[in-house]
């Protein structure tokens, strides 16, 4: 199993203008993090400095107990994977997989195997040059070229963002398998929530140059530190609301509050949390939008416009009128509390 990556303090502005203001996060050993924030908030930034290709301002990045802060790239052990896996064209497979690698042949042969076999891939490959391959083809080929010198920690920037959707998910679950096989520790950054969550056990925020929160998938996603990170990682529907201690009453009916609250405002929900109830509120539904399994739902409640996601046999017609209630907890309330 490889290290912890540790980074604190870490700061960086070009010229005068600040991309990262103090990052803190750390990956555990053998973990998988995912990096999830907007284009520009200085995600590839961050992955250069942990690399050794660019330098920080301030602050300090930790493998296991090594300070490799100042350290050129190639002592530190830091795989790094980019968007187009940045294959060299004129080498095979085989040469790519293992360049800059003191192999002798026998070994060489039997880890090119090996490695292509980790990511999915069968060994006939290790002949073919990367223009006669798919793209993610050309991205497992790159994962198992960084995986190769058994690097501590791997970094994977945007790795699935040139692959259309099919080839996408299938080269995340096998890079994601790989990853976890190999017990490599890594940070992987995306501005695509989804894969964030589908792929990584934590998941950390970005945004105004520091993190904002990290955790599990699960915890970000149903505890939001506030209503910028919760639209980020998910849609919210906001129900105007009437604090009352634990719950909120809104025109859906009482809403159960995670914190104590008085006053008044907004109780802020996830779509799936509003389902159907026969002794629910009446809603009038505006809109049907079919996504394959499930459907996204619009209505109307009173002045109140709601979206709800429901499985493909529950659907209703549009403009039909449906029952409808608030199932658990808010993820947040925001107002006068
Ligand atoms: N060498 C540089 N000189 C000046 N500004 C730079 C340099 N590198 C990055 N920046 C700026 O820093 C900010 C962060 O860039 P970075 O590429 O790290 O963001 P990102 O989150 O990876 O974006 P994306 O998701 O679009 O790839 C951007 O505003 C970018 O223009």
């Amino acid at each position: 199993m490889s290290d912890r990556l540790r980074v604190s303090g870490l700061s960086k502005a070009f010229g005068a203008v600040p991309v990262l203001t103090g990052i803190d996060l750390e990956v555990p050993a053998g973990g998988l993090t995912a990096l999830l924030g907007r284009s520009g908030s200085g995600k590839t930034t961050l992955l250069r400095i942990i690399a050794g290709f660019g330098r920080a301002d301030a602050g300090e990045v930790r493998v296991g107990d090594r300070d490799v802060t100042g350290m050129p790239s190639e002592r530190r052990r830091i795989g790094y994977v980019t968007q187009d896996g940045n294959l060299f064209p004129h080498l095979t497979v085989a040469g790519n997989v293992t360049f800059g690698l003191p192999w002798r042949a026998r070994r060489r042969r039997h880890r090119v195997e090996e490695l292509l076999e980790l990511v999915g891939l069968d060994p006939s490959y290790a002949g073919r040059l990367p223009h006669s391959l798919s793209g993610g083809e050309q991205q497992r080929v790159a994962l198992a070229r960084a995986l190769a010198p058994e690097p501590d920690i791997l970094l994977l920037d945007e790795p699935f963002s040139a692959l259309d959707a099919e080839l996408r998910s299938s080269t995340r679950r096998a890079v994601a398998a790989t990853l976890r096989a190999t017990r490599t520790t890594a940070l992987l950054v995306t501005h695509d929530q989804s894969e964030a969550m589908s792929l990584a056990d934590r998941v950390a925020v970005l945004r105004d140059g520091v993190v904002r929160q990290e955790g599990t998938a699960r915890d970000v996603y149903l505890h939001p530190v506030d209503l910028d990170v919760a639209g980020f990682v998910g849609e919210i529907v906001d129900l105007p609301a009437t604090f009352a201690g634990a719950t909120a009453a809104t025109p859906l009916g009482p809403v159960a509050l995670r914190e104590h609250a008085v006053g008044s405002g907004l109780a802020h929900v996830r779509p799936e949390q509003i389902e159907p109830a026969e002794d629910g509120t009446e809603a009038e539904v505006t809109d049907v939008e079919l996504h394959g399994g499930f459907g996204v739902v619009r209505a109307k409640c009173g002045p109140v416009q709601v979206t709800a996601r429901w499985p493909t046999h529950l659907l209703p017609q549009p403009g039909s009128v449906v029952r409808v209630r608030v199932r658990g907890a808010a993820v947040l309330a925001s107002g006068e509390v």
